[in-house]
C-alpha cells in the first residue's frame, strides 16, 4: 500500500470567506429559505442562536482538551481507532495520513459509557459530557433537517430527520486535535486563518459521507472549503457558532440540489486547534433516495437508490479524497 505523507502544502494565499450566517431565532419560513439557498450555493453555513447551551459546549471542550493533553501512552489506551477510539495521524484504513490526532466515537450512550473507561480518569464525567453534547446537537440537526425539507417544499417535513432520530442511526462523533505550527514570534505571526509557509495538511480534502455535519472549533482557524477548480477559501473560526455542512447522503436525497462540498483542515496557527464534529447518519438498512417532489422531468433522479450500509461500505473502501457519490449516479446522467 502506498502511504501518502502529510507534506507541507504550497503556501498560496487562501482568502477568507464569510459563509452565509443563519440566525435560528429568526422567522421560520425565512430561516428555511436561507438555509436552502446556502446549501445550494455553498453546502456550508454558519448557525447562530442555535440554542445549544454554553455549558454543554464548555463541558465537552474541557473533556476533549483533558484527553488530548494526556501523554501519548495514556491516549493510546483508547486506541487504535478501528474504527472507534483514539487515532493519531492515520485516517481511515486506506493509507491516508495527516497532522491530526482524534477520538472517533459512535453515538450510542451505552458504548460511549463503556469506552470512557479507557479515555478518561473520570469516565462518568467524560461520558455525561459526550452524551449531553450529542443529545443537544442531534436535536439541533433534526431541527435543521426539518427546516431544509420545508424550504424544499417536501410534503413530509421529517423525511430527513427521521433517519437520525432512529435508535439505529449510524451517527458518529469526532474530536480532532491539530498541532500548532512552529512560530518564532507569537506577536508577528498571530493565530490566523491564512496559510503560512509551514502549513501542513491536518485532515485532507474530502466530503463527508453522511447526511449532515455539525462542526465547531475553538478560536483557531484551519478549516478550508473548496470552491472547485483548485480554489480554496478559509473559514474564519467562530466559537459562538456552529458550522453546518451537507453530506453526500443529503446531496443524493435532495436530488443534487444541495452540495456536499469538499473541505480540509490545515495546521496553520501558532495555537492548537480542536474541532468537534457530529455526523448525522441513517441506520445501515435505511434506503437513501430523493423524495418524489424533488424528481421532475426537468430534474430526473440523479443517484440510484442505495442503502446507507451500501454507501458506507463503498466510502470506507476508498481513499479520503475519492469522489464516492459518482459511483451511484444514474445511467442517464
Ligand atoms: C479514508 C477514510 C476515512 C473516513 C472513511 C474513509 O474511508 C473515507 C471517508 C472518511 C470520513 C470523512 C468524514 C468523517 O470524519 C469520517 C468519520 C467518515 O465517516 O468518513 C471519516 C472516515 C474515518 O476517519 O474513518
Ligand atoms: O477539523 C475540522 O475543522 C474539519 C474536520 C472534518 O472535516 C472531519 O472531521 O470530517
Ligand atoms: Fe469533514
Amino acid at each position: 500500500m502506498v502511504v501518502a505523507s502529510p507534506n507541507p502544502i504550497r503556501a498560496e494565499k487562501v482568502q477568507p470567506i464569510e459563509l452565509p450566517v443563519i440566525d435560528l431565532s429568526a422567522e421560520r419560513s425565512e430561516v428555511s429559505k436561507l438555509i436552502v439557498e446556502a446549501c445550494e450555493e455553498y453546502g456550508f453555513f454558519k448557525l447562530i442562536n442555535h440554542g445549544v447551551s454554553d455549558n454543554i459546549i464548555a463541558q465537552m471542550e474541557e473533556e476533549g482538551l483533558n484527553f488530548f493533553t494526556k501523554p501519548l501512552s495514556e491516549k493510546q489506551r483508547a486506541g487504535p481507532a478501528t474504527p472507534f477510539g483514539y487515532g493519531c495521524k492515520n485516517i481511515g484504513f486506506n493509507g491516508d495520513i495527516g497532522e491530526v490526532e482524534y477520538l472517533l466515537l459512535d453515538t450510542n450512550p451505552l458504548s460511549i459509557s463503556q469506552r470512557s473507561n479507557t479515555i478518561s480518569n473520570d469516565p462518568n464525567k467524560f461520558s455525561s459530557a459526550v452524551i449531553g453534547y450529542i443529545q443537544a446537537v442531534r436535536v439541533l440537526a433534526c431541527e435543521i433537517l426539518d427546516l431544509m425539507a420545508e424550504g424544499l417544499w417536501v410534503q413530509d417535513s421529517s423525511v430527513f430527520s427521521t433517519m437520525i432520530k432512529d435508535v439505529e442511526s449510524d451517527s458518529l462523533f469526532r474530536l480532532n486535535h491539530y498541532p500548532p505550527i512552529l512560530c518564532k514570534d507569537r506577536e508577528t505571526s498571530p493565530s490566523s486563518f491564512h496559510s503560512h509557509s509551514s502549513s501542513k495538511v491536518g485532515f485532507g480534502e474530502h466530503s463527508d459521507p453522511q447526511i449532515l455535519t455539525i462542526l465547531r472549533s475553538n478560536d483557531v482557524g484551519g478549516l478550508q472549503i473548496s470552491l472547485g477548480d483548485g480554489v480554496w477559501v478559509a473559514v474564519p473560526p467562530d466559537p459562538t457558532a456552529f458550522c453546518v455542512n451537507v453530506g453526500d447522503v443529503l446531496q443524493a436525497m435532495s436530488n443534487g440540489r444541495f452540495l456536499s462540498v469538499r473541505h480540509r483542515a490545515l495546521t496553520n496557527s501558532c495555537k492548537s486547534r480542536m474541532s468537534m464534529a457530529y455526523f448525522g447518519a441513517p441506520p445501515l438498512h435505511a434506503w437513501v433516495t430523493a423524495p418524489a417532489e424533488l424528481v421532475t422531468p426537468n430534474r430526473p433522479l440523479l443517484y440510484r437508490p442505495f442503502t446507507w450500509g451500501e454507501y458506507k461500505k463503498a466510502a470506507y473502501s476508498l481513499r479520503l479524497g475519492d469522489s464516492r457519490l459518482d459511483l451511484f449516479r444514474t445511467a442517464q446522467q
